[in-house]
């Protein structure tokens, strides 16, 4: 058996994609969508106000193409914590409005690929930001997708002995590192979770270089072998005056 990587954890994630039910919301009284506008506004500062407890972090985004309209992030301690979110969230008026298109549960996750051998990566303090990440301050595009390692009889990432897998994880980190300071990656572990292995969210102030960096990517072993991609969601964010703004009708 190959040798597991060893994985710390941060905060737990749950992406949560809606579509807009614009048929019903337009059928209603401007005194109703009103109402239900300002609830939800409500609702979304008061989601902020975790990061200033570092309990947690929140995100609000609008996606492109037909897939989805709306993501919203949450980042919580706890798996409690999400579901709590979750039902908050579906107890607001307008939520019958918003329709679930995707969902997806994970947690943040750093593996120790990199580290020095010997060292434990917890004692590194920079480790905090990474696995307890502010959304208030990440650039304004978002990407998300979920993927897998390939586990076929030919490709399987699994069987690969560790020095393998540190070899390939080094040169995909070191493509990375070239966008440094250009793309920002929470990756979120998934396994047990939900239906893919990791979720891959990125932040850019320009989304081209979501393109350029996934499809440097492409060529390189770890991913044009080993990865297999679910559905890919972009958007950007919004405060709360820019979801008000996109709801009126
Ligand atoms: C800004 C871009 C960027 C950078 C700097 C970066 C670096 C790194 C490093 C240094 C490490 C390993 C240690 C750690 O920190 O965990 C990782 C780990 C990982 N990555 Fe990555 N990745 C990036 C970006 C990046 C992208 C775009 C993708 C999607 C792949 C693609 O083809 O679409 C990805 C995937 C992953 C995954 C799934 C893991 C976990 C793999 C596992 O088997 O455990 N990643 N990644």
């Amino acid at each position: 058996m190959s040798e597991p990587t060893q994985t710390i954890e941060g905060w737990y994630a749950y992406h949560d994609f809606r579509t807009v039910d614009w048929a019903s919301w337009k059928s209603m009284s401007p005194e109703m969508r009103q109402q239900r506008i300002e609830s939800l506004q409500a609702y979304s500062r008061s989601q902020r106000e975790i990061e200033g407890r570092e309990d947690g972090s929140y995100g609000v985004y609008l996606i492109a193409g037909h897939k989805a309209d709306m993501l919203i992030v949450h980042f919580r301690k706890t798996m409690e914590e999400l579901i709590a979110c979750k039902t908050e969230f579906e107890k607001l008026e307008i939520a019958d409005e918003l329709i679930p298109a995707y969902s997806y549960v994970s947690i943040v996750e750093l593996s120790s690929y990199l580290s020095k051998p010997g060292s434990d990566p917890k004692d590194d303090p920079r480790l905090k930001g990474r696995l307890e990440p502010k959304l208030s301050t990440q650039p304004k595009h978002v990407c998300f997708y979920p993927m897998n390692k390939r586990r076929n009889a030919d490709d399987n990432w699994y069987m690969l002995d560790k020095e393998k897998r540190i070899e390939l994880m080094t040169s995909h980190g070191m493509i990375g590192r070239s966008y440094a300071g250009r793309v920002y990656q929470i990756i979120t572990g998934s396994i047990g979770f939900d239906d893919w292995e990791w979720g891959v969210t990125l932040y850019a102030q320009d989304p081209l270089e979501f393109k350029k960096l996934i499809y440097e990517m492409r060529f390189d072993e770890v991913s044009a072998r080993y990865a297999e991609f679910g559905p890919f969601y972009v958007g950007h964010t919004v405060d709360e005056g820019e979801l008000a703004a996109w709801l009126n009708v």
